[in-house]
């Protein structure tokens, strides 16, 4: 039910105290006391028997036991009902006057009925009363009344009140409506006022879009009207405005276009020019009629081939590229760097390769026979590795073994496969030296020259090709240097030095040169190729290609003393040395002042051997062949002398100015020396052969194998780091053993130990170089 609004007054009475005082009977808490003292009449027996009699004698239903009267007393004063009104009982009672006993042992109470009802009516008049309830009826009756006036009133005073609350709330409803009202007329105008302001924007856009047009168009034939239009709607400032005149018409026509179409499609009012929006479609197409009608030549553009649209896609493709470029570059760079790790480990594989075959290598290479040989005498190879000699008849046949043997058919090639593994060495610093060995016109020029009419490279073609190719596949990091000399008669001359005299004439001799055992000169703009050993005003060429070396390998060619002997058209009368060194780029000196490491290739053409009876020489030859003969037995002599087991032979270095000069080429530290035996196959050259073949596998069978040892920095930069007397193995024997590269370490490949040199087994891996006794 909802409650009446009341009036504030009519409220406020209600809430006086007087008012809520004026019924003194209400009060709950007497209500109670009155119920009780029923309560306390009943409970006595005479009464309650008294009752029941009564009851029976008028006739009504007996009324249940006193106890369950004494129980249900306090709701039987208030009910509607009640039986001291009428006697009539609720609907569970029939069933317990049934069975008094049980009704006894678990009265049931009814639910009891609301204290305030209600439903209270007035009390009918009871058929019986006794006399002592007569008065306490009234009394109750009275309290009730009050009871229900009090009620009703408490009752209208909470709807009141309810009232008074919904109204506060409709007035804040009301309050907050109005709030919400103005906010969204707010919102509503400022989108209004957005719209309005885009929608100028586009107007004035199009207006100078189109103004610019018509400036543009003045002057062609039908333009007044455009004009006319825009003049007459008031858009002369547009005329007169500022338009880039960099902005040619094809680049400003996509964009009017679309801003005419968005202002097609625009809802608002037009508020700029009034009027002149409505001209604006009717302009452009007379434009567009102008055109087709080829009045007007204009590439139309679509806006989506614009210049923008074109200059981001073309932003795009261009990120994609850069993107996809660094990706390239990354696995470039990492694959370059596996490729250095790689070509690094190979490195380290082919140094522990050369170590475990040793410092120096003999190899016999025999000739192509000049004529048929006759009668089974003369050289012959067996297999790769040994070689026979057979004398004339009556004689034994005699064996050689080497680390190779290489037959009359074999090529240059296949020699050179031999040296290849050392050539990147070179680059790290290591001191190469390929001596070739044997008697005059035994093939040595040949082996290492090669023939140049028949196009036959040699040995030190192909291995500076090589050199030059790695030293450029390392990023042209190194700097390399080709020097060239000649002993002759025991003097030495450079043969890269000008040629004096008429080049067609006969040549003077060059300026002779010495040898020099002397501290490194750190100030020197490129370090000796022979170490310690110096050779003043040796003059080397810088050579970066092929054509520089071949440039260099011609003057060598022409300033070398030959002649033609017996057994020789072009003998060489001299032994030529040609030195190829190779530094990283710059030169530089390290911090402790040492000259970063210097790798040297040398190439020794020795003279050949020869008897004088046999050779035929007189005169000079005969002068030069004792000079050769005399250095080629001072160099045997050597060798002997470092192979020697005591350790503590005398080196006779200074018997010769070819020892002299390279003794840090034969075999030192660092040093990586092939002797090439050259002999004939013709029994004519028989006992030269015996003699080279035994000379070479004295060196090869009693020199001891050694391991490859790269320069200690010590070594490398110090001066004259050995004399002359002293032994350079037996001071390599004190030094330490060099640590495996890192590759080898990771192989498990361990370091020699101290001293495993000297243990005389031929498998050993030793720094030590010598003659087994
Ligand atoms: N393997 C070979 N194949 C073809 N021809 C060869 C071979 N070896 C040498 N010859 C030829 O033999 C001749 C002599 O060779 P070469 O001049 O190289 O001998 P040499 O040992 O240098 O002599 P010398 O000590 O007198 O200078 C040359 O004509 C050369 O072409």
């Amino acid at each position: 039910m909802v409650p009446q609004l009341q009036s504030p007054k009519r409220l406020e009475a209600l809430r006086s105290p007087e008012k809520e005082n004026s019924f003194p009977g209400l009060e709950f808490g007497s209500f109670q006391r009155k119920c009780a003292e029923i309560s306390a009449s009943l409970s006595q027996p005479s009464l309650g028997d008294r009752v029941r009699a009564e009851a029976a004698r008028s006739g009504d239903v007996p009324l249940p036991s006193t106890s369950t009267v004494l129980t249900w007393s306090p709701s039987f004063v208030l009910a509607e009902r009640s039986p001291l009104q009428d006697c009539t009982l609720s609907p569970e009672a029939p069933k317990q006057r049934h069975s008094p006993q049980r009704a006894q042992r678990a009265p049931a109470p009814p639910t009891p009925a609301p204290l305030v009802s209600g439903a209270l009516g007035v009390p009918r008049a009871p058929r019986w009363c006794l006399p002592e309830f007569e008065d306490l009826r009234r009394k109750m009756q009275t309290s009730i009344s009050a009871l229900q006036r009090s009620n009703a009133q408490q009752a209208e005073m909470q709807a009141l009140r309810r009232g008074e609350s919904f109204k506060e709330e409709a007035q804040e409803a009301k309050r907050s409506k109005d709030r919400h009202h103005h906010k969204w007329c707010a919102a509503q105008a400022a989108e209004r006022a957005a719209r309005g302001a885009e929608r100028s924007a586009l107007e004035e856009a199009a207006a100078r879009g189109l103004a610019a047009l018509a400036r543009e168009l003045l002057g062609c034939r039908g333009t007044e009207k455009l004009r006319g239009v825009l003049l007459r709607r008031g858009t002369q400032s547009y005329l007169d405005a500022d338009v880039s005149a960099s902005q040619s018409f094809e680049d400003r026509q996509p964009k009017l276009h679309n801003t005419l179409q968005q202002l097609s499609q625009s809802t608002e009012r037009p508020s700029l020019q009034p009027g002149l929006l409505s001209d604006m479609s009717e302009m452009y197409a007379w434009i567009a009629r102008a055109i087709s009608d080829s009045r007007l030549t204009v590439a139309w553009k679509d806006a989506r081939d614009g210049p923008e649209v074109h200059e981001r896609a073309a932003d795009e493709r261009v990120a994609q590229l850069e993107k996809k470029l660094a990706q390239k570059e990354l696995a470039v760079a990492s694959l370059e760097h596996e490729k250095r790790s790689l070509r690094s480990e190979v490195r380290a594989l082919q140094n522990l390769v050369q170590e475990l075959r040793g410092s120096i290598r003999v190899f016999c290479r025999i000739r192509p026979p000049r004529e048929p040989t006759a009668g089974g005498a003369g050289t012959e190879a067996q297999g790769s590795r040994s070689i026979s000699l057979r004398k004339p008849a009556g004689d034994k046949r005699h064996d050689f073994s080497f680390d190779r043997v290489f037959s009359q058919e074999a090529s240059q090639r296949d020699l050179y496969e031999e040296v290849e593994p050392l050539i990147p060495g070179v680059l790290q610093g290591i001191h190469v030296c390929i001596f070739a060995y044997g008697q005059t016109g035994a093939g040595k020029t040949y082996t290492l020259a090669g023939n140049k009419r028949m196009g036959e490279p040699g040995i030190q073609d192909l291995a500076i090709a090589d050199l030059l190719k790695l030293a450029a596949v390392d990023g042209a990091r190194f700097d390399v240097r080709l020097s060239a000399l000649e002993i002759y008669n025991e003097s030495i001359q450079d043969l890269l030095s000008e040629l004096r005299g008429d080049p067609n004439g006969p040549q003077e001799t060059s300026e002779r040169l010495e040898v020099r055992q002397s501290r490194e000169d750190l100030s020197a703009s490129w370090p000796s190729p022979f170490g310690s050993m110096r050779v003043p005003g040796l003059k080397s060429w810088p050579v970066r290609e092929p054509p520089d070396v071949e440039q260099a390998l011609q003057r060598i060619a022409s300033q070398r003393h030959v002649a033609s002997t017996a057994l020789n058209e072009r003998s060489s009368r001299s032994h030529c040395v040609l030195s190829l060194s190779v530094r990283p780029a710059g030169g530089s000196i390290s911090e402790e002042g040492r000259r970063e490491a210097t790798g040297v290739l040398h190439i020794v053409d020795l003279a050949g051997s020869e008897r004088t009876k046999i050779s035929q020489a007189e005169g000079m030859q005969m002068k030069e062949a004792n000079c050769i003969n005399r250095s080629l037995s001072a160099l045997s002599d050597v060798l002997y002398a470092l192979g020697d087991s005591t350790g503590n032979a005398h080196i006779p270095f200074r018997n010769s100015k070819l020892t002299y000069l390279l003794q840090d080429a034969l075999g030192g530290p660092g040093c990586k020396t092939f002797l090439l035996a050259q002999v004939s196959p013709d029994s004519a050259d028989v006992n030269e052969s015996y003699s080279t073949l035994t000379f070479a596998s004295r060196v090869a069978a009693n020199v001891q194998k050694g391991r490859l040892r790269p320069l200690s920095r010590g070594e490398r930069g110090s001066p004259a780091s050995r004399s002359c007397d002293a032994s350079p193995r037996l001071r390599s024997q004190d030094s330490e053993p060099s640590l495996p590269s890192p590759v080898l370490r990771a192989r498990g490949v361990a370091p020699p130990l101290p001293g495993l040199g000297r243990k005389p087994s031929s498998c050993s891996i030793t720094n030590e170089l010598r003659i087994r006794s």
